[in-house]
């Protein structure tokens, strides 16, 4: 496909590939075919030298300059204008790629719990197909915070020299027991839902809502709740903190699918960089591209240790640290220090 024509202006477009090729998973099992829901925004040069492409994270879609619109735009800092910026819905998610409501060719009905396991591995080699397909020899920057991060990471080791710059944002190499016991929480929650286990495209909304209300607990941090949810009259009920985690959840019920929800936490939990590479500081080290991951000082749920570990461990590695009392969510917050830490890592790219 030549994005060249078809990108003539800035603005966002939205397209699906389509892959008819089997994707052989890290579990053995085979996805015989997938599609990819992807967004552009920008107009590729003509050495294809400008692809900033991003990762969304858990619940995230390809509209990237929606969630991160403080970071992608006009006038901002990845400018459509200069570069070209693409963003992938990850496989398994309900933004418009194959997901468990999709159909399985192998029965002709949807996958709904038969939808294969999906490790970020294997979701950064369904959007590796999608990087051949469109024939980018060099991606200058692929970023991605939390699960967006691990699937950045695995796929920057298989980019090998093809990828200039790789962006790791509140994640991690290899997902820690207190990650995966949040995630299993999450996943009693949306086991008790009734309608769990029905044929249904809302089986298990209500088990989500209390899902999302655990993990805004992880995404928070008691500072923030503080500052937003104390209830400023005394009373012995119906306390903010309360209805803040009850409407959030409600909202994401509202916008996601449990089926998907449950796949996706399944593959963050799976993260482990090292595995086949003769463990994860080997498979950090053979990163070719320079490496700026970034920390949150109020982050509970991926420590910052776990990217300064990043930095450490990779042969081009640089770690920075966002100060927010936001907590895990602050790299899709903090877009005033995300730009600065940004333009200093590119500026000491520029001297080297
Ligand atoms: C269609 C799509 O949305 S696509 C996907 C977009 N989402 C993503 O990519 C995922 C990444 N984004 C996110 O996780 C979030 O949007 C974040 C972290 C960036 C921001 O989170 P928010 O929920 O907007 O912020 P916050 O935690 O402050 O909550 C504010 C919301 O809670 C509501 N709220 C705050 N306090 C209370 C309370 N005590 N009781 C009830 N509701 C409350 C606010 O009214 C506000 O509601 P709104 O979202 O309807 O405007
Ligand atoms: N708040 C993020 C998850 C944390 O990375 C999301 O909903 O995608």
């Amino acid at each position: 496909m030549d994005l060249l024509l078809t990108s003539e202006d800035l603005t966002m477009i939205d397209y699906t590939f389509h892959s008819d090729e089997p994707l052989v998973l890290e579990s053995g099992q085979v996805i015989r075919s997938f599609d990819l829901a992807y967004t552009t925004y920008g107009k590729l040069n003509e050495n294809k030298s400008n692809v900033v492409w991003v990762v969304h994270a858990l619940t995230g879609n390809s509209h990237a300059a929606e969630w991160w619109e403080g970071l992608i735009g006009e006038g901002k800092f990845f400018d459509p204008s200069s570069h070209f910026i693409i963003c992938v819905n990850l496989l398994g998610s309900n933004y418009g790629s194959t997901n468990p409501l999709s159909t399985n060719l192998e029965t002709g009905n949807a996958y709904y719990y038969d939808f294969p396991q999906v490790t970020p591995r294997d979701l950064a080699a369904s959007l590796e197909r999608l990087r051949k397909y469109l024939q980018f020899d060099k991606i200058h920057t692929l970023i991605g915070g939390s699960l967006g991060g691990q699937v950045a990471l695995e796929w920057a080791v298989a980019l090998g020299e093809k990828l200039e710059n790789v962006v790791i944002l509140a994640s991690t190499a290899k997902t820690s027991p207190w990650v995966i016991g949040f995630n299993e929480a999450q996943r009693m929650a949306i086991e008790s839902d009734p309608t769990w286990g029905s044929l249904i495209p809302e089986a298990g909304k209500k088990g989500l809502e209390a899902a999302r209300a655990i993990a805004m607990l992880s995404y928070r941090h008691p500072d923030d709740l503080k500052k937003k949810q104390t209830d400023a009259e005394e009373k012995l009920n119906g306390f903010r903190a309360a209805s803040y985690l009850r409407y959030q959840g409600q909202k994401l019920a509202n916008r996601f699918n449990a089926l998907s929800y449950w796949i996706l936490t399944k593959a963050m939990d799976s993260q482990d960089l090292g595995r086949g590479r003769g463990g994860v500081e080997a498979a950090l080290q053979s990163i070719k591209a320079r490496v700026l991951a970034v920390g949150v000082n109020t982050d509970l749920l991926f420590l910052p240790e776990e990217s300064q570990f990043i930095a450490q461990k990779s042969q081009r590695g640089q770690y920075q640290e966002i100060n927010s009392t936001a907590g895990h969510d602050a790299f899709l917050i903090e877009f005033g220090q995300l730009s600065e830490i940004l333009a200093s890592f590119y500026k000491q790219s520029e001297k080297a």
